[in-house]
């Protein structure tokens, strides 16, 4: 009558709003908004200028979100609010101690699927997560280049165990240490899919959230027989926006749908490039033909990631992109970010199983 059970129930009306605000924020990372239960803390800001400071643990490696979200609210509720995201990447491990495998592959060569594969693997590691990378191209290794590995020899742990190269917080493991590049020609699918498994299988990876796999370039017998070999979560198709580039694409696309493998999306690099001078944009290979493919066959585009001089010189220096001062790394970490929220929203309409893989 005097509402005295409110006086015991009343919540703090500012913590509750940035929790219906955060509840019903919606972008491309955030399709389904965030859970009250990612909420770890909300407590008055102790930092000058901040009134109220918001803590979440994601299930999914998005940590840079942060700053976006704290505007949103911040602007939404006309108060300073701060927001820091930690990274706990949710799921049952698919395989060892591994959450996730990821496949990037290419219809062709020499669209940049490497880069991309090891600046995803940059961009997943900077949002918090613990990251992989294993390089499966037989064709031409390039990931311990690509890492400034470059001469080094994988130390062996035991009989039948390899230990992982790390780099910036990346374990790494390179197919072109099993074998000679000049014998990958004569290559059969058998031979590509056991060397693989037994990369997979006798390195000791430990805990990982994403295990990225550099794929060899092309959609034959031998990326057929690896696909089916690995346990993974989903597929990335790397393409250049070149018709024949696209065409091959499609290949890649067809592939991963002929063996049920989730096709994560289409990354379209060298998309454009940015005029130096003029800040002008140019298609210099085209325009809007990953957007029209990954329509096509409904599947998301991740990325269309320019030509870069900051990309190509990283990638020979064997350097971090992330760590870089340089605006280009984010379309990498954003890229990152999706891949990551995907995934979860994946793995939750799946159930984990414990898989195992023999090297026959
Ligand atoms: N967005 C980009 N901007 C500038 N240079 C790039 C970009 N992406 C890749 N490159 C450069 O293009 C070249 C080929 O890239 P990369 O080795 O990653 O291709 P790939 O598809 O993996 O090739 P392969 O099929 O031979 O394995 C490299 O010199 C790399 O630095």
């Amino acid at each position: 009558m005097f509402g005295i059970e409110k006086l015991f129930t009343r919540k703090d009306p500012i913590k509750e709003q940035i929790k219906t605000h955060l509840q019903h924020y919606r972008s491309a990372i955030f399709p389904m908004g965030i859970d009250t239960q990612w909420i770890t803390e909300i407590v008055e800001g102790q930092a000058k200028g901040t009134s109220w400071q918001v803590s979440l643990t994601l299930p999914f490696a998005a940590s840079g979100q942060g700053e976006i979200l704290a505007s949103h609210l911040s602007d939404s509720l006309n108060t300073d609010i701060r927001v820091t995201c930690h990274t706990a990447v949710a799921g049952t491990t698919q395989f060892k101690q591994i959450k996730h495998i990821v496949l990037v592959a290419s219809g062709k060569g020499g669209v940049g699927k490497s880069t991309t594969a090891v600046n995803l693997a940059a961009g997943l590691a900077s949002q918090g997560a613990q990251v992989g990378i294993l390089d499966a191209d037989i064709y031409g290794p390039s990931i311990p280049s690509l890492l400034g590995l470059t001469g080094q020899q994988p130390e062996a742990l035991d009989e039948k165990t390899l230990k992982p190269f790390e780099k910036d917080g990346i374990r790494a493991m390179s197919i072109g240490f099993l074998v000679a590049q000049d014998d990958a020609t004569v290559w059969r699918g058998p031979m590509a899919s056991q060397a693989l498994a037994q990369l997979l299988n006798e390195t000791a990876w430990g805990e990982l959230d994403y295990l990225i796999v550099d794929m060899p370039p092309g959609t034959g017998d031998i990326q057929l027989t690896m696909t089916q070999k690995v346990p993974a979560s989903g597929a990335i198709v790397v393409t250049t926006p070149q018709d024949l580039a696209l065409a091959d694409a499609q290949k890649g696309i067809a592939m991963f749908n002929k063996v049920n493998l989730p096709i994560i999306g289409l990354i379209e690099n060298m998309s454009y490039f940015t005029c130096q001078h003029c800040d002008g944009k140019n298609a210099i290979f085209g325009s809007e033909g990953g957007a029209k493919l990954a329509a096509r066959h409904g599947v998301p585009l991740l990325a269309e990631i320019p030509l870069d001089t900051g990309i190509r010189e990283n990638s020979e220096q064997g350097a971090n992109i992330t760590a870089q001062a340089l605006a280009i790394k984010d379309h990498y970490i954003y890229c990152a970010q999706l891949v990551s929220s995907m995934l979860y929203l994946q793995s939750k309409s799946t159930q984990g199983v414990e898989i195992l893989i023999t090297d026959d």
